[in-house]
Parts: structure tokens; sequence; C-alpha cells
């Protein structure tokens, strides 16, 4: 078969799964964020609504945030657990009344039946009694294990599952509460904690879960119960995500739709480049490396699991939802076979991208991203180890102290590697005085400093260059650094041909909005 005929079955194979697919009766999980049931909880109903006519509705939600995610219930919950540390003291009283007003209010504002509200509040009230007795069980044991905080981190989603469930009742779309807080049972997950098959087997008892709700509307609670090593450690903030693939895999959901607060993935971040332009669809790789590299708009252990069982997902704005968002699948189908792990970048590689460009026009890159909190570290060998040693006991120095690398670059004696700390750095005083704060980071730099001089650069960023094309694209990094050149914008470091579809280096953070703009006018808009 020629190029261009490859490229035009491989074409339409991808428009016939993300389009014609569309069965009526299919189903398709809604999974909304903290903020935006906290915000437009209204909206989430009314797209739920309007969602069952042509579908099966399956919605998963994360803890409700007021306002924004800082000051949203999970981290209202975290407060509560770190005081229930401290021996003889009832810190977390306030924390959990505030939440539980919150809630309550909450369906006061938009609840009309009173019997759903009478309904809701005492669940409320039962679920924040229930969260005082853990918290005073870890406090009388002067530890609160990776067990209790799982417990008390699942109050959010609990909490704002019932919440949007009685909305949902109210409103006429018949719903049932899902809790799968102790959907893993204790010991169950096997040697190896959280491998295919721990993800494969959870993602079966799920669709067990759904199942059981008839015809009702499941209200999925984002959390999934008792993690080994707990949901924060080994999966992180964001793992509703993770757990909305997982029931649309049980389900074998013809889509995860992914509601948030922006249109879907923009060529740059919309707050920050008026000009960015939305992207009708991404590859899994690009969306992955677009949420590592700053533009964190999908948790990134969500694309394995549905991109393997081919569900498309898509990104959707709750304040505009007729917009049809981003569609993230991978280009060619034929490459995926469903037991290669995701994390092989081979399997997205485009090997004829060529029909594809020609349809799409001009050559560019995807999309532009910053990550910021960056710190560089300069490790110069004192050259008492070999080439190889001196490396080695870099990279297992980091290990020890839990840090990754983001980018390096390195010769014989001398490495740079940036690396990402929210809290690296306090100014000591003088002009170049640092003391540092993050005690990993602390630690590492100690240990660092046997194998020769370290220092360290504070306060950068690492912008971004992403796209499946970038690899065709001859010229495109020397563009992208003289961008940056021509406006003054001192490159610090530089990582180029790790990723195929990365070109990334390091800047001062106090240039981010100005570097992520200049890219993006000069290398997006004018480029042919
Ligand atoms: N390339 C990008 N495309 C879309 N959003 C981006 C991009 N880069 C950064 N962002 C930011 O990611 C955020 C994602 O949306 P939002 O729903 O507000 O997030 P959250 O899930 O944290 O509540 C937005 O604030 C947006 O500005
Ligand atoms: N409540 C969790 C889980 C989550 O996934 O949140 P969100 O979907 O709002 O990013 C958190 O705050 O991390």
């Amino acid at each position: 078969m020629s190029a261009i005929a490859n490229g035009i079955t491989h074409q339409s194979e991808r428009i016939a799964h993300t389009q014609e697919k569309h069965l009526p009766g299919g189903w398709v999980v809604l999974k909304f964020g903290g903020t935006s049931v906290g915000k437009f909880a209204e909206n989430i109903a009314g797209i739920v609504k309007a969602g069952l006519q042509a579908d099966r509705a399956a919605v998963v939600c994360s803890a409700r945030s007021s306002n924004t995610k800082l000051e949203g219930t999970t981290n209202r919950l975290l407060r509560a657990a770190r005081a229930a540390e401290k021996p003889n003291n009832r810190g977390y009283d306030d924390i959990v009344e505030a939440i539980r007003t919150d809630h309550i209010q909450a369906g006061r504002d938009v609840l009309q039946s009173a019997e759903i509200l009478a309904a809701y509040t005492e669940e409320v009230n039962a679920e924040c009694e229930s969260l005082i007795k853990i918290l005073e069980s870890a406090q009388h044991l002067e530890e609160v294990t990776s067990r209790a905080e799982d417990k008390i981190v699942s109050k959010g989603e609990k909490l704002c599952c019932r919440y949007m469930a009685a909305l949902l009742n109210d409103r006429g779309t018949p719903a049932q509460f899902v809790d799968l807080s102790d959907v893993v049972k204790v010991n169950a997950p096997a040697k190896g904690g959280l491998n295919d098959r721990f993800y494969m087997d959870l993602a079966e008892e799920l669709g067990r879960e759904v199942a059981a709700c008839g015809d009702k509307v499941p209200v999925i609670t984002g959390y999934f119960g008792n993690v080994p090593g707990g949901i924060l450690d080994s999966i992180g903030r964001g793992y509703t995500d993770l757990c909305a693939a997982l029931v649309a895999v049980g389900i074998k959901a013809r889509e995860l739709q992914v509601w948030k607060e922006v249109d879907g993935i923009f060529t740059a971040d919309p707050r920050k480049v008026p000009t960015a332009a939305l992207l009708p669809i991404v590859t899994p790789a690009e969306a992955a490396e677009l949420t590592f590299y700053g533009s964190e708009v999908i948790h990134p252990f969500t694309m394995e699991q549905v991109i393997r069982a081919r569900i498309p997902i898509r990104i959707k704005n709750v304040m505009n939802p007729r917009n049809a968002g981003t569609v993230i699948f991978p280009d060619n189908l034929k490459d995926m076979d469903h037991r290669t792990p995701l994390k092989d970048a081979s399997i997205f590689r485009t090997r004829s991208s060529s029909l594809l460009t020609h349809l799409q026009g001009p050559k560019r890159p995807t999309a532009v991203t910053i990550k910021r909190n960056i710190v560089v570290l300069n490790v110069h060998s004192n050259k008492r180890t070999r080439a190889h040693g001196f490396l080695m006991n870099i990279f297992s120095t980091l290990d020890r102290w839990h840090l990754s690398v983001d980018l390096i670059s390195s010769s014989e004696v001398h490495v740079s590697m940036a690396l990402h700390s929210e809290s690296a750095l306090l100014s000591g005083g003088g002009e170049d005085e640092y003391k540092i704060q993050d005690k990993d980071l602390q630690g590492a730099v100690h240990d660092l400093g046997q194998l020769g001089a370290i220092d360290i650069v504070p306060d950068m960023a690492i912008v971004s260059l992403v796209g499946k094309q970038l690899k065709n694209m001859i010229g495109i990094s020397g563009k992208f650094f003289s961008v940056l050149g021509q406006e003054n914008i001192n490159i610090e470091m530089i990582s180029q041909g790790a990723s195929e579809i990365n070109i990334s280096c390091v800047i001062e953070e106090r240039e981010a909005d100005r570097a992520l703009n200049v890219v993006h006018t000069n290398l997006f808009t004018f480029l042919d």
C-alpha cells in the first residue's frame, strides 16, 4: 500500500472510531473536577440530562472546591489529618465543621425538593460524624497511617457525589450514589501493587458497581479506596481522572469525557496566550508530554488505561458544553496492540504522516507549554570516580531522595539537571544567598557534594515545544532557540532529542509568560 493510501486508511479509521461509533445506548463516562462541581453544579445537571438523550451516562466526581482547588475539600481534609497528628489537639473540629456547613449550604442553594434536601443533609451529617471518629481514632493511636489518610481523603468525594446525586434526582434525573471507598479490599493487591492486573481487575469490579445501578445514573466517587501505599503516594492528586478511566474501561464506554473549565487543549495556555487555538485532536503521547511539562489538563495515568481499551478521551468545558472540545486518541490504531503498554512511545509514532500532514496544512508544533518551579542542579565531578560511576552515583542519590529529573544534559564530568520543586529555596538575605527548604533536595545536594562541586540555580522554568510533527520539521529547534534569543531570553540549558515529540529548554521563571507568547507568535502563527 502506498504511503498516501496508508495515510487515508489511518485517517478514516480514526474518524470512524471517534464519530461513527456514536451508538445510541452506548456508555459515556463524564468526569467532573472539584471546582466545576463547586461553581457549575447546575450546568452539570443540564449536561448529564442532555447527554442521556443519546447515551447512557456514568458520572464520576472529585471532591468539591467552592473556589479554587487549593481551598477545596481535599486540602481541608489533609489539613484535618495533619491536625490529628498532634496529640491533645482538636484543631480538626473546626475544619470538619467548615466542610459540613459548606456542603449543607451548597445543597440549600440548589435543591428544590424539601424531601431530597432533608435526606441529603442527613447524609452530610453522617459522613462528617464518621470523619470525626476516624480523626479521633488516628489521634488516639498517635499516627495517621496511609490507610487512615485514605479514609479521611475519601470523604471529599463521598460528600461531593452525595451532593451531585441529590441534585440530579432533584432535577428529574434518577441517580444513584456509588461509593468506591472500599472497593479495593484490604490485602487484595498482590505483590507488585498497582500493576496492569490490578487495574484490570479493578475496572471489572467498577463495571459491576455500575451495573448494580440499573437504569439510574451512577454518581461515582472519584476516590477508589484503600490503594496499596495510599492513593496520594501511589497515584497523587488528580486521581479522579484515573478513576474515571477505569470506570470507562469497566463498562466499555464509547467515550470518556473529562469536563473542565477550559474548552480543551490549546496550542498554549489560553489564560496566558490570548491567540492560542483549540486543538480538535491530539495524540495520547502529546497529551502526556503536555501534562508532564506544565499543561496539566489530565492526570498522566489516565491515558494508558483508556487508550489500551481504545476509548477516546474528550476534554470539554462545563461553561461551554456545545463546543466539541479536544479528543485524545492515537493516530494509528493498527499500531495499537492492546497488550502493548502505552509507555512504549513507538506505538504512537506516525510512520507515514504524509496525508495527515497534508490535510492539516503546513507543519506546525502542536503546543508550547511552561513548567514552573524548576531548579537547575549542576554537578561538576571531582573526577574521583570513573565516568559511568559518576552518573550512576548521581541517579542513585536522586532515587534515595525521591527526586526525579525533568531534563538532563551531561558530559563525562559535568551534569546539569532540571528538577521540579514547589518549595525549593528560600532567599537567605543576600542577593545570591539561598537556603534549601525542600528536605529531599537538601539531602540530595548534601550527598551529591561527595561527587564534586554543586551549584543550584533557582527560580527557573522549562519551556517545551511539543508535537508529533516536530521530527519532520527541519530546523525547528534552531527557530525555537533563536526566537528566544532574539527576545533576549537567556537559555540556561537545552534538551533535545530525548523525545521525538518534545524540544525543551530552561529559562528564568520571570520570563515564562513572555517566552510562551513569543514562541507562540513566531512558531505557531506565521510558520509555513
Ligand atoms: N495547552 C493548554 N490547553 C488548555 N489549558 C491549559 C493549557 N496549558 C495550561 N492550561 C491551563 O490548565 C487549566 C485546566 O483547566 P481547569 O479546568 O481550570 O483545571 P483544573 O482541573 O485544575 O480545575 C486551565 O487553567 C488552563 O489555563
Ligand atoms: N480531590 C482530589 C482528586 C481530583 O482528582 O481532583 P480534580 O479532579 O479536581 O483535579 C484532588 O484534589 O486531588
